[in-house]
């Protein structure tokens, strides 16, 4: 059953109060209840894109406030408008057909009841978007005529337009000041059109009023008074000043009868505990890059991180298996079927025949500690709207983080740039045990040491973690420094810029970065290692443990294929990498900034200290030297791809058979260099008292090692343990303990002399 059949209320049952599943109805009563259906559907899109639209309003005025976002309020705006005719239509028609069906008539009323909600949400939200654009275009006239100084008034004693002015003239240079200027007429232009709307809703609300007069008392119990909004809401289109008090009254009203209804769905709930809990997910997209795959894991990570919800992918996008306080259920998906070019989309769950349930059925999803970022959604924000049948639960304080870069359009990788290449590896098919890639992996292995990897399954949690990192990169330095690596060779926290060297000179690197260890991420919320910020500890469950385990995941799976290729005992490999014994595994998120100056080093040259490393950029500016070779070569990211890498530890226990390649950051070339620079990576290491030492015991491994010169036989006998060889690397690398050539020289692992 496509979305399509479902708004047309084709192939659902049971979504009206009154009717069970089991009661056989009339063609008329059929007809009804599938206009019902539809018309649930609109309400929830009307609310869910109110939540949007509430958002991009709360951006305006801001930093993020641009043309693109005002595009995306208006088109946003818009089609909400359309929406709610089409619905005050479909509540015509349903208000006409119930007159035939006396039993459907508290049916029909709360379907009305709640429909008139929905616009009152609307109406509120135009006129916040209206006021919004008037205090901005007041405020740049203000700030361009340079009426208000800085820090000159209080702020308690200033208007709205001359807070708005403050903000301007600190955010912004006089040029882009003068830029805004030049927009204000496009703003005015908006503001006559979202006056127009709030007119146009008015009206609708005058004939609505008409027919909740016919439908007769239905709202008695509840302060409902829609002449009262009707009257506000004109005088709003006329004069927007006095809007500001009619929200006011308007927002307590509707926020009072949110309330109630919150509070009827919950005790209902409490009462049908044992009857299956569907929910539905509306969402807004702005971008064509965006799949439904993207999106769908994205929420079903964001819901998972819902204690009170859990969502368990049996097969993504078929099938769910939903825990939920009344047990396990099984769920199926719905998706719109038009989700590969922008516009407005919704993913159902439900059961079949629950999929628009009656509101007693009603999930109450409580996300008000959730985070949700809008990293999917270029311009527009991402959102949960829970509900359905007619009752619709909103999400409140739902934060948004700001989009991260990396789903920003990138310029593409330049043409003159060559890109090095790599064997592609197929994970389904290493997982398969198949021969032929097994090949290819121990060759891409035991040559330049790097490889692609494809169809892991972890495509969108790599770029997670960028945005992970730039939520705690935005908290102020001193909270950053509060959990920041240290000097003393360990590596799991905040690693301000220049803490880093990049060379032999002692260099400070420009990155920003955060690591997080793999022993936090799993132990989390207990402290296995160290204790980070609490903007840190928010993503753990719902952002670092699943990339972490993601990767344990391909981690162990390659593993087995390298001990088996290196004729070690079953397992030898793995012994070294157990899931809970301790390690300096982590995760690692950079961020180096945009316009770095070309040959300025992001990460100096270098080897990974651990056992494998797995890798994701948005941008240029990896390079690897490859065996033999004297000059960098380009590896360029390839959108779905990890890059994978043989580590130190790896190089030692194969006696040299496996390369850990050396490699290194520089800012990526051509138009890309405008940008900033995300990667994340998660380091396998092995356990902190594993003795690094070539596996003899393996003629494979022993033959290739006596073929070894003396003196690299030698660098590869170690004999510390992996901690021991991680402390002296990293702590080699830390700014503050350089003294000289003989630091850099003291954080080299495998190079062999390179670089
Ligand atoms: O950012 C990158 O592309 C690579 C980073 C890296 O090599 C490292 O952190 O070890
Ligand atoms: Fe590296």
């Amino acid at each position: 059953m496509s979305f399509q059949d479902i708004e047309a209320g084709f192939g659902t049952s049971a979504s009206n109060n009154n009717t069970t599943f089991s009661t056989p109805e009339s063609p008329e009563d059929a007809a009804f209840r599938s206009l019902q259906s539809s018309l649930s559907l609109q309400m929830l899109k009307i609310n869910a894109n109110v939540q949007g639209i509430l958002k991009l309003v709360d951006q305006l005025g801001t930093g993020r406030d641009s043309a693109a976002l005002r595009k995306s309020l208006h088109d946003l705006t818009d089609s909400t408008r359309a929406m709610a005719k089409r619905g005050s239509e479909d509540l015509k028609k349903l208000t006409n057909q119930q007159v035939k069906l006396p039993h459907q008539k508290t049916s029909l009323q709360k379907t009305s009841h709640d429909f008139q909600l929905s616009l009152i949400g609307f109406q509120r939200a135009q006129q916040l978007s209206a006021e919004r654009q008037r205090t901005v275009v007041q405020g740049v006239k203000m700030a361009v005529e340079d009426g208000v100084e800085d820090g000159e008034i209080e702020q308690t004693s200033t208007s709205p337009s001359q807070r708005q002015a403050q903000i301007l003239q600190a955010q912004l240079s006089p040029h882009e000041l003068a830029y805004q200027e030049s927009l204000i007429h496009e703003r005015e232009e908006d503001i006559r059109e979202i006056e127009a709307g709030v007119h146009e809703l008015a009206e609708i609300f005058r004939d609505l009023g008409t027919l909740v007069h016919q439908q007769g008392g239905m709202l008695d119990n509840i302060d409902y008074n829609i002449q009262s909004v009707h009257v506000d809401t004109s005088r709003a289109a006329e004069e927007l000043t006095t809007a500001h008090e009619y929200q006011r009254r308007a927002g307590r009203r509707a926020a009072c009868l949110m309330i109630i209804l919150v509070v009827v769905v919950a005790i209902v709930l409490l009462a049908c505990e044992t009857t299956p809990i569907p929910y539905s997910i509306t969402y807004h997209y702005a971008s064509s890059s965006i799949t439904r795959d993207l999106i769908l894991s994205f929420f079903l990570r964001k819901i998972d991180a819902h204690e009170k919800l859990k969502v368990i992918p049996v097969r993504i996008e078929l099938l769910l298996s939903i825990r939920c306080p009344s047990g396990e259920k099984a769920m199926r998906v719905w998706t719109s079927n038009n989700m590969d070019s922008p516009g407005v989309g919704s993913i159902m769950l439900g059961t079949d025949e629950h999929l628009l349930l009656p509101s007693a059925h009603t999930l109450l999803l409580n996300v008000d500690d959730l985070s949700v970022y809008s990293e999917q959604l270029e311009h527009l924000p991402g959102y949960f709207a829970g509900g359905s049948g007619g009752s619709q639960l909103f999400c409140s304080n739902v934060k948004v983080a700001s989009p991260p870069v990396p789903f920003k359009e990138l310029p593409a990788w330049p043409s003159n740039v060559e890109a090095h290449p790599l064997l592609v590896i197929d994970y389904e098919l290493l997982k398969a045990g198949d021969k032929t890639e097994i090949d290819r992996l121990w060759e891409a292995g035991s040559t330049l040491g790097f490889w692609y990897l494809k169809n892991h399954g972890g495509e969108q949690l790599f770029p997670a973690m960028w945005g992970m990192a730039e939520d705690v990169f935005a908290l102020p330095l001193e909270e950053k420094m509060t959990f920041e690596q240290g000097d003393e060779g360990l590596s799991f926290g905040y690693k301000a810029v220049g803490h880093y060297i990049t060379d032999a000179q002692g260099t400070p690197d420009p990155v920003e970065g955060l690591d997080i260890a793999k022993d936090d991420a799993l132990a989390y919320p207990k402290v296995a290692r160290r204790s980070y910020a609490d903007r840190v500890n928010e993503h753990m469950e719902p952002t670092i443990a699943p990339f972490v385990e993601k990767c344990i995941e391909l981690s162990n799976t390659m593993l087995d294929i390298f001990n088996d290729k290196l004729g070690l005992p079953a397992g030898t490999l793995a012994k070294f990498h157990q899931r809970n014994d301790h390690s300096s595994s982590e995760t690692r998120t950079i961020r180096a900034p945009a316009n770095l100056p070309q040959g300025k080093l992001a990460v100096g040259g270098h080897t990974d200290f651990g056992t494998i490393s797995f890798l994701v950029n948005n941008i240029g500016g990896l390079q690897v030297l490859p065996p033999g070779d004297t000059e960098w070569r380009n590896v360029r990211p390839l959108p779905g791809h990890v890059v994978c890498n043989i580590a130190d530890a790896l190089t030692i226990f194969s006696g040299g058979l496996l390369n850990s390649n050396i490699h290194r950051v520089v800012p990526p070339s051509g138009a890309q260099s405008a940008y900033e620079r995300w990667s994340s990576v998660y380091f396998t290491r092995p356990s902190n008292d594993t003795v690094l030492q070539p596996l003899l015991e393996s003629s494979i491994v022993s033959d290739a090692f006596n073929k070894l010169t003396e003196e690299r036989q030698k660098s590869l006998t170690p004999g510390v343990t992996s901690y021991e060889w991680f402390t002296r690397r990293q702590k080699n690398y830390r700014t503050k303990n350089h003294k000289g050539t003989e630091t850099w020289a003291a954080n080299r692992g495998t190079e062999n002399g390179r670089a």
